[in-house]
């Protein structure tokens, strides 16, 4: 029997994609921060999915102060309460001013509902958006529907499909 995928779309982005989104996330924000120039003073990226786009922002506007916040919510595709394994030293995040917290996605916002507990006053920015979760994040480059599935480019691989000739 065939499980049938809780989500009906499926919205499949390249390593390019991902690069491309990613960058112009960083290029919306910069010169945005609290900083006297505009600048942010660090990235936390959300493990795992926000440390490519992460690391992308932090090049991009030239931060070398970059952290990591490990949050899992997700096995496959079966939602859990988001649990925090691992944290950055809150002598150097403080209460998240000027910290720019990355991830790939926000979908319900239960991810970053936890992370914004913990720096209130930090930016919150993912690279992709479903509608629920807009309201928790304050800048994203791409909305998707709720319905839909974003697979990432290093969750898929390349693989042979038959010709649509030989199918029946
Ligand atoms: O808005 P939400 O409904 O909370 O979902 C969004 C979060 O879920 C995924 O992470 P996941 O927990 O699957 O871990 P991963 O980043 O290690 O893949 C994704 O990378 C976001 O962090
Ligand atoms: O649409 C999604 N794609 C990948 N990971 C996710 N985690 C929550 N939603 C998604
Ligand atoms: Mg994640």
């Amino acid at each position: 029997m065939i499980t049938p995928l809780p989500h009906e779309k499926g919205f499949h982005v390249s390593w390019d994609q991902i690069h491309r989104d990613a960058r112009a996330l960083a290029w919306r924000l910069d010169k945005r921060g609290p900083g006297p120039d505009g600048s942010w003073r660090a990235v936390i990226a959300i493990t795992r999915g926000g440390m490519a786009p992460a690391m992308i922002v932090a090049r991009e506007l030239d931060i070398r102060m970059v952290d990591t916040i490990s949050v899992k919510s997700y096995n496959h595709q079966t939602q859990a309460e988001p649990v925090v394994l691992n944290r950055p030293d809150d002598a150097l995040m403080g209460d998240g001013e000027g910290v720019l917290v990355v991830d790939d996605l926000v979908d319900t916002g239960k991810t970053l509902e936890v992370v914004r507990q913990l720096y209130p006053k930090a930016h919150f920015a993912t690279v992709y958006a479903k509608p629920k979760g807009e309201p928790l994040v304050d800048t994203f480059i791409t909305g998707v529907s709720q319905d839909t599935w974003i697979f990432f480019p290093w969750d898929m691989a390349l693989q042979y499909v038959e010709p649509y000739r030989g199918k029946d």
